[in-house]
């Protein structure tokens, strides 16, 4: 991180263009004489300027852009260069270019706090022995707690299990073992779920709550860094579901050896995609957020998978393989 406040403001517009990705290339190439711009394969650009960056994003007919810099004044500098150059470059179409008030990655509010009372409101609510799984690791892990999926992620990963008809599932981060409880139920009962961590005492909990839910026969638990246990399953396309939520430095990582083992039509699911909204914000530089930076990216431009990104609590990606 840098400094004493490591935020940086960003600001972001959407510009109504029925040619999104022209303008994308335009930038990136006049832009290239002056600052460090670069070009995906899949339509996206980054443009690093000396006090910000923009990312820009060709989306159907939309241009998306998203500023971010040291302070407001310096968001206002990459608004402007960026702005004047796009109007330049429209001959033919007029732009609306809207920029939103700047602020910090993780002061974003994901999802409006009335909103997300209300969808909570109308979820299928977590059975008796989910609600006591979450209040006995509240008891048991303290601060740790707040590591659990919520009961809606949790109803949505019952939900993905189930509408896949996926049979074998890897999940990597058991932790007390909710979000198993979730994948495990969801399985047929000839499923089977490996389920990867490195805690012994918090999947000692995991396990009581396996055999009271009848699902412990469906979960091989394997105790060990989740690189190892994955690196050391056969190669080939075995699993049809797969969930990631643990340390975030090893996404990346884990999202290259779970790819391969997928079926055809299986489904990644990852956690924590937006890490509280710093992912957005390039003032935070720690390992997490550049491999969260860098996963994302490359989910996004696989043309192994299809994606989405859902803003479900901490934003959850689906990425089906093709
Ligand atoms: C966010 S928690 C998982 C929460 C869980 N999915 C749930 O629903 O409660 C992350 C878990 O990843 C585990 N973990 C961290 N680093 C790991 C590693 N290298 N290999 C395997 N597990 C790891 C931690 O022990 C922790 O239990």
């Amino acid at each position: 991180m840098v400094g004493k406040d490591p935020r940086m403001p960003l600001s972001t517009a959407h510009v109504a263009t029925s040619r999104p990705e022209r303008y994308v290339k335009q930038l990136i190439s006049h832009m290239s004489h002056k600052a460090a711009a670069e070009l995906t394969d899949h339509g996206r650009g980054t443009i690093a300027f000396r006090h910000g960056t923009c990312t820009l994003v060709s989306a159907g007919d939309e241009l998306i852009l998203i500023a971010a810099a040291a302070d407001n004044d310096a968001v206002a500098g990459v608004q402007d260069v960026i702005t004047r150059h796009l109007l330049r470059f429209a001959t033919q179409e007029e732009l609306r270019i809207d920029w939103t008030e700047p602020v910090a990655g993780d002061a974003l509010r994901i999802v409006d706090p009335s909103i997300d009372d209300y969808l909570r409101a109308h979820c299928t609510p977590a059975d008796e022995l989910l609600r006591e799984l979450a209040a006995t690791t509240r008891e048991a892990t303290g601060h740790a707690a707040g590591m659990q999926i919520s009961a809606d992620e949790g109803a949505l990963l019952s939900m993905l299990v189930r509408l896949s008809g996926a049979r074998r599932a890897i999940e990597i981060g058991v932790f007390t073992g909710y979000s198993s409880l979730c994948i495990a139920r969801a399985l047929p009962a000839d499923g089977q779920l490996i389920a990867c961590d490195v805690s012994r005492e918090w999947t000692a909990i995991a396990r009581t709550f396996w055999e009271r839910a009848g699902v412990a026969d469906r979960i091989d638990l394997r105790i060990g860094p989740a690189l190892e246990t994955l690196r050391a399953l056969p190669a080939e396309p075995a699993y049809d579901f797969a969930f990631i939520d643990a340390d975030k430095a090893n996404y990346p990582a884990y999202y290259e050896e779970v790819v391969p083992r997928l079926n055809s039509g299986g489904l990644l699911v990852l956690d924590n995609v937006f890490l509280g909204g710093r992912v957005l914000d390039p003032a935070f530089q720690e390992e997490s957020h550049l491999a969260m930076r860098r996963v994302n990216e490359a989910i996004a431009g696989d043309d192994r998978l299809d994606c989405v990104m859902l803003p479900v609590r901490d934003g959850v990606t689906l990425a089906r393989k093709r």
